[in-house]
């Protein structure tokens, strides 16, 4: 609570530095909730006292100043910041209100709200003119050649009149990551979130670096001919002119994006429309967005509902700051502002030890998060991140939670930094530190043991089933298994006894050991997590030289498609070191080598199948056994099928290959067919 005139001025002028690092710089000094909380303390202050408004105050004002070094550029029409409402209560008093102004029935436009970066698009005789920063909603930054690199902004419309198209820059959850991993491998610092990554790629003085940056234009709605004019580089009569036509031909907002994404422009994955005394009608369509959220590549913050009829719009008017005719139903925030508690260093399975953040748990989006990725220890020198200290941590869909800043205005001076290792935290051996990349190289290391052990029992390599972490480190810990070959030494009378196990347990886990005999060469070749080498490499490896591949030069590595100097180095470093254990493992397992010949004679080969109905093995296995032998499997019956194979309750497919005249196999014939039946 803001208590009198002194405390209202020192609110504003914090404020006005957060606004400056957010909108100026893209580089935000404090979450938008805690940028929010304040912002709103400063607006009941100003209503109550309405003759003490500091008219700088982030509360008059849209944006902020733009940067100087760029050319400046004054909209045609005014741009906006929105009113945003949070819960369902608000989001219906506004409903109320912009009904009672509107004084006649009305509906509501719906379409999400972008978390990126404001842009104006000036389109002249079906050409781009000018792209234009938001800036203070009156003058922006010109960043037309950076415009101009965005694929999604099309050069040319077939609009031939005066027209501003607004949208958002915005970049995908998944290259913002990708960014920022290419950024701390530069040592460069990273962007705290999308939104800022967007709006820094956007703004850059050199057109080169926003062209290497994949960006993309959502647009959400037009400028001139319908917002107010802002400059004389238009008559005001044509203005009244061109607005009144406008509003004519289209009378909804819904027509209006229609038309402009006819014109080429991107459009979001949901849009809508509810009249507006079906309020059910819109939250359904809130709630919608977000359950999928996540799934959608880039980030969305909200939801914007606008008023749809046109004529409506100058009516119901503006604030000093945003339309009265649109707001934002703003999703639950993805970042969180919470305090570093510990940084533990996890060892891999190659020796490479990485930080983990250990977090004050805090919810976000509905999870609560506790741990988070800090790339590496360069980073956190980078960062000066140091436990205790009060940090902020975003989570969204494919973007992991990890911190993004750390807040150092709220230090006390009791942060401890976090030391870089120089030893194992695990073994104790001494580490070799190669800047980004510091590696324990004990072969011993526990750590490297058990977690080789995990990746060895995993899924896509000998895929042993009840090996997991847990059993792994408890096998090791009770000497049980100290390398893989140990595993098939284990007996059910040993494994009983462990805390945990009881007979049943330990007779599966022998058993599915015991099935890992006779296991397909690739598998095995995965297993021995030879770097560089994954389950593709692997199977190209077994497809040219069998399982004797670690017999073979390593020059003749090269032979094979896609192998390259590192990938060959890597192998033949690890037979040299590891070809007693390779011996010893081939005896105990036996892979199996791929036979060739067999699938060149083999009634499937080079067929294409389709599979229908319930079969008596699953069918993922199915499609697997026939690829062996030649076919092509694939999932919808045509002309150039070969054979429908049905099970059970066979469905439309059935019926599709009888029309078409395809071969129809019952499962059982297939069986006899490859010799198993
Ligand atoms: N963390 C900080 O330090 C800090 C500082 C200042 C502002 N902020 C945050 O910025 C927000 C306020 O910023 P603002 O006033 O620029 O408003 P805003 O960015 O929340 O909303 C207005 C903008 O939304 C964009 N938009 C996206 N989809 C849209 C759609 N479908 N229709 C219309 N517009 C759409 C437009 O670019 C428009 O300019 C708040 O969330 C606040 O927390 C944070
Ligand atoms: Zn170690």
């Amino acid at each position: 609570m803001i208590k009198n005139h002194e405390e209202y001025k020192k609110a504003v002028e914090t404020l006005k530095k957060w606004a400056y690092y957010y909108y100026v710089l893209d580089n935000p000094l404090v979450t938008d909730e805690e940028y929010d909380k304040l912002y709103k303390e400063v607006e009941k202050y100003e209503e109550a006292h309405p003759d003490e408004i500091d008219p700088s105050s982030p509360t008059q004002r849209v944006g902020d100043v733009v940067l100087e070094e760029f050319k400046k550029a004054r909209h045609i029409t005014k741009m906006w910041s929105m009113e945003d409402v949070f819960d369902e209560n608000e989001f219906k008093d506004w409903v109320n209100r912009v009904k009672r102004l509107a004084n006649e029935h009305i509906t509501f436009y719906i379409e999400p709200k972008f978390d990126g970066a404001s842009l104006n698009l000036v389109y002249k005789d079906g050409k781009l003119i000018r792209a234009e920063t938001r800036g203070d909603g009156e003058i922006g930054e010109d960043v037309t050649l950076n415009a101009k690199t965005i694929n999604s902004i099309p050069l040319e419309i077939d609009y031939k009149g005066l027209i501003e198209i607004r949208g958002e820059v915005v970049i995908k959850k998944k290259d913002f990551e990708k960014l920022n991993e290419e950024r701390v491998k530069k040592g460069e610092p990273t962007f705290a979130n999308p939104r800022n990554a967007a709006a820094g790629s956007l703004r850059q003085l050199d057109p080169k670096i926003t062209a290497s940056r994949p960006l993309i234009f959502y647009p959400w709605g037009v400028g001139y001919p319908i917002e107010v004019l802002n400059s004389d580089e238009v008559s005001k009569e044509q203005y009244e002119n061109d607005k009144k036509r406008f509003i004519e031909e289209f009378k909804k907002y819904k027509n209006v994006m229609d038309y402009v994404y006819s014109l080429g422009f991107k459009e979001p994955p949901k849009r809508g429309e509810c009249d507006s005394e079906d309020i059910e009608c819109v939250l359904k369509k809130y709630h919608e967005f977000i359950e999928i959220r996540d799934d959608i590549p880039v980030m969305l913050d909200g939801m914007v509902v606008k008023v749809n009829e046109l004529h409506l719009l100058e009516k119901l008017g503006y604030t000093t700051k945003y339309p009265r005719w649109m707001v934002a139903y703003k999703f639950p925030a993805v970042e969180k502002e919470t305090i570093l508690e510990d940084v533990v260093v996890q060892v891999g399975r190659t020796g490479v030890l990485t930080p983990v953040a250990v977090l004050k748990p805090v919810e976000i989006g509905g999870v609560i998060v506790e741990r988070a990725t800090l790339h590496n220890f360069d980073e956190i020198e980078r960062m000066d991140i140091r436990i205790g200290d009060h940090v902020i941590v975003i989570r969204s869909g494919d973007v992991i939670p990890k911190i993004t800043k750390v807040l150092y205005h709220k230090r006390t001076g009791n942060e401890k930094p976090i030391p870089r290792p120089t030893h194992c935290p695990v073994c104790g051996a001494e580490v070799l530190d190669e800047g980004a990349i510091i590696k324990c190289q004990n072969l011993s290391c526990p750590a490297r043991v058990v977690n080789t052990i995990i990746y060895a029992a995993s899924k896509n390599c000998l895929d042993i089933e009840g090996l997991g972490e847990s059993v792994a480190k408890l096998l090791y810990e009770r000497g049980l298994v100290r390398d893989i070959t140990d595993l098939f030494k284990l007996k059910v009378e040993d494994l009983e006894k462990l805390p945990g196990f009881a007979r049943k347990k330990a007779e599966n886990l022998v058993k599915a050991i015991e099935k890992v005999k006779g296991i397909e060469c690739w598998r095995f070749v995965n297993a021995l997590g030879i770097e560089h080498i994954g389950e593709v490499a692997s199977k190209k490896i077994c497809e040219t030289f069998g399982i004797d591949f670690y017999k073979h030069d390593p020059e003749e590595f090269y032979k094979i498609e896609g192998f390259g100097p590192e990938m060959v180095k890597s192998i033949a470093e690890y037979v040299k070191v590891n070809r007693e254990k390779i011996e010893k493992l081939i005896e105990l397992i036996q892979p199996t080598n791929p036979k060739k010949e067999e699938v060149e004679n083999s009634p499937f080969s080079g067929k294409t199948v389709v599979l229908t109905g319930t079969m008596k093995k699953p069918r993922s296995e199915i499609k697997e056994l026939l690829e062996h032998l030649g076919a092509h499997v694939t999932n919808s019956v045509s002309k150039k099928t070969d054979f429908v194979i049905y099970g059970e309750d066979p469905g439309s497919k059935y019926e599709k290959a009888q029309k078409l005249g395809v071969t129809l196999l019952p499962e059982e014939e297939m069986w006899k067919m490859i010799g198993e039946g």
